[in-house]
């Protein structure tokens, strides 16, 4: 079986960690049926470096015929002064956009062996198994009109705007109850009904949707800042969290501290089915540490396995991967983010290896 996939490595520790998935696509290549025949190019800072735009016609097309796309991250200092419209983050929220990518999962799993890396008591994070729908490609990240005016005389004024329609919000809730179903069927639903008209929106949509077609799942909702401190307090009453674009990035950088550290995320973006997937960590570019080999490639080769299980009808393939990081962690290998005393400290470049010898054992 052969595959297509897009590689958008990006901006500061972007290439290093998509250096290790490298190493496993060449191993899948030489030890398996499957063929993943790998495209490249640069994108977010890296493209505006090269093409004066953070994504050029030619990746979006590129993307468009691949089966998935991982990216590694895009952004950074060098580019935090050019205008909004071409920032390397741009690049990222056309690629979701313009691919309709409006269903972000990002899973918060605390494996045994990192237990000790969380910053809460062992007690409150063993065994957790939870999982963000963020909605993608709507809301505030998206909503016109946004600026800034010159009011005059020194004064100015920003503008986003939030911004729901019935058919963004049951699309992702569809995807969440579905989700649920396969897992412990239930699905949190966060806004602020309380303060905002797009919420109240929001928890009607998904009531009603819930009510059709969903009402062997148990739905609760909850007001999105109760939510951010119910994921400190006590984690494990929540199974599937549906939430709007903002208060998904938010909750989910939150869920990843859970697990012990942001290198540990991954997520997939999809959209229609049999349209591409685009994988990629949840965390950034890492500017503090880029360049320095230390950054934790884990949560992009769980990417990795995630898009080998949605995108290239690979699933046993991508449960081994998983399998393979969860024995590396079990052997006491760590990166300076997961590291804790007892444990052995490994470089990125290490860490990959040591996945690739838990594949071949
Ligand atoms: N999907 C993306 O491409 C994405 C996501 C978030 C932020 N960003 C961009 O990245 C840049 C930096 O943002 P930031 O500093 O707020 O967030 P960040 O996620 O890049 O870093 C936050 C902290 O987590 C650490 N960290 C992140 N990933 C790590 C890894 N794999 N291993 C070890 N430590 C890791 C960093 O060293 C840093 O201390 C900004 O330009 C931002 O817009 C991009
Ligand atoms: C870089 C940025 C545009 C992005 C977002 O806000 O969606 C990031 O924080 C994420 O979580 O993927
Ligand atoms: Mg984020």
């Amino acid at each position: 079986m052969n595959k297509k996939l897009l590689l958008l490595p990006g901006d500061g520790i972007g290439p290093e960690i998509i250096a290790e998935v490298r190493k496993l696509i060449s191993w899948i290549n030489a030890h398996t049926d499957l063929t993943i025949d790998t495209e490249e190019d640069f994108f977010g800072g890296a493209a505006i470096d090269a093409y004066g735009v953070p994504l050029r016609d030619e990746t979006l097309e590129a993307a468009r015929k691949s089966d998935a796309i991982l990216m590694g991250a895009v952004g950074g200092p060098k580019w935090d002064n050019v205008d909004y419209s071409i920032r390397p983050e741009a690049g990222l929220l056309k690629i979701r956009k313009q691919l309709d990518l409006f269903a972000n999962l990002r899973p918060a799993i605390v494996f045994d062996a990192l237990i000790d890396a969380s910053s809460l008591k062992p007690e409150i994070v063993k065994g957790l198994d939870i999982l963000i729908v963020r909605e993608l490609t709507g809301g505030v990240y998206f909503g016109e009109p946004r600026g800034i005016e010159d009011l005059g005389g020194g004064e100015r004024r920003g503008v986003n705007t939030q911004v729901y329609t019935t058919s963004e919000i049951r699309r992702v809730g569809k995807v969440a109850f579905e989700i649920a179903r396969k897992r412990k069927g239930k699905v949190t639903s966060c806004e602020k009904a309380n303060v905002m008209e797009s919420g109240k929106l929001w928890r009607e949509e998904i009531t009603r949707l819930h009510a059709e077609s969903y009402s062997d799942v148990t739905l609760e909702h909850m007001y999105a800042d109760n939510a951010a401190m119910q994921l400190c307090r006590r984690p494990s009453q929540f199974d599937v969290i549906v939430t709007d674009n903002l208060f998904g990035d938010i909750l989910s950088d939150e869920a990843a501290m859970l697990t012990g550290s942001l290198g540990m995320l991954p997520s997939a973006a999809l959209g229609a089915p049999g349209s591409p997937g685009l994988y990629e960590p949840v965390h950034g570019s890492a500017p503090d540490i880029a360049g320095q080999g230390i950054a934790n490639p884990l949560a992009t080769i769980l990417s990795f396995a995630m898009l080998l299980k949605y995108s290239l009808d690979s699933v046993a393939l991508g449960e081994q991967i998983e399998a393979a990081v969860q024995t590396v962690l079990a052997e006491g290998l760590r990166t300076a983010d997961i590291m804790v005393e007892g444990c052995k400290k490994v470089t990125t470049v290490e860490m990959g290896d040591a996945v690739i010898a838990a594949l071949k054992a």
